[in-house]
């Protein structure tokens, strides 16, 4: 990884969501999740290192009780297809069991990672699980879940920014891009 590359990657995608559209539907979606889910205490668990900007963007807006922490697994790692491999790297801790959680993540693709967060923390005993993304991806395939509450759907296409990487690069941008050609 290195500066140059990072440029070349930037120079070769376009903006496809402006940064106030982004913190519109972040607004919008807080008060639906306050409307399901204020009086559930949930645990909310961020799934790092996508969800990070994503997080830190959500969380103010959520003034009620709740109980934050972190998980983090991989599927793409700096590449731009998933594999089937999932690695946990940090696994949810005990404390999901009998708990309402939600989980936040910076975009369902595919949809196996969440579907892989769901099984398990269901399997170590959550009362309920939900599932908040800031977007989803508008893909042909079936998927095996859907987010119960999302931000904005993108087209079929790598997108970055906003806590999501493209090669590794990019997850600062406060505005969403899509690669174009030759990146
Ligand atoms: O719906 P899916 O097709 O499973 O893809 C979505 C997942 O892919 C990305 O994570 P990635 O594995 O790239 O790790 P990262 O968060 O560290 O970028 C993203 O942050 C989601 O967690
Ligand atoms: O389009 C994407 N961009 C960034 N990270 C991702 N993880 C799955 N799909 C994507």
């Amino acid at each position: 990884m290195n500066r140059e590359e990072a440029l070349h990657v930037f120079r070769h995608s376009e903006e496809i969501v402006s940064a106030a559209e982004v913190n519109a539907s972040i607004g919008r979606m807080a008060q639906a999740i306050r409307t399901e889910m204020s009086e559930d205490f949930p645990l909310v668990l961020s799934v790092m290192g996508g969800a990070a900007v994503f997080t830190g963007m959500l969380l103010p807006h959520l003034d009620f009780p709740l109980e934050f922490d972190y998980i983090h697994l991989t599927r793409y790692r700096n590449t731009t297809k998933g594999g089937s491999e999932m690695q946990w790297r940090v696994a949810p801790a005990e404390s999901v069991k009998d708990r309402v959680v939600l989980v936040l993540d910076d975009i369902l693709d595919e949809g196996e990672t969440m579907a892989a967060i769901r099984d398990r923390i269901l399997a170590m005993g959550a009362k309920r699980f939900l599932s908040a993304v800031l977007c989803e991806k508008l893909i042909q395939k079936d998927k095996p879940l859907r987010p119960d509450f999302c931000g904005f759907q993108v087209p079929d296409r790598y997108v970055f920014g906003c806590g999501m990487d493209a090669k590794g690069y990019w997850r600062n941008l406060p505005t969403i891009r899509a690669l174009t050609d030759g990146a």
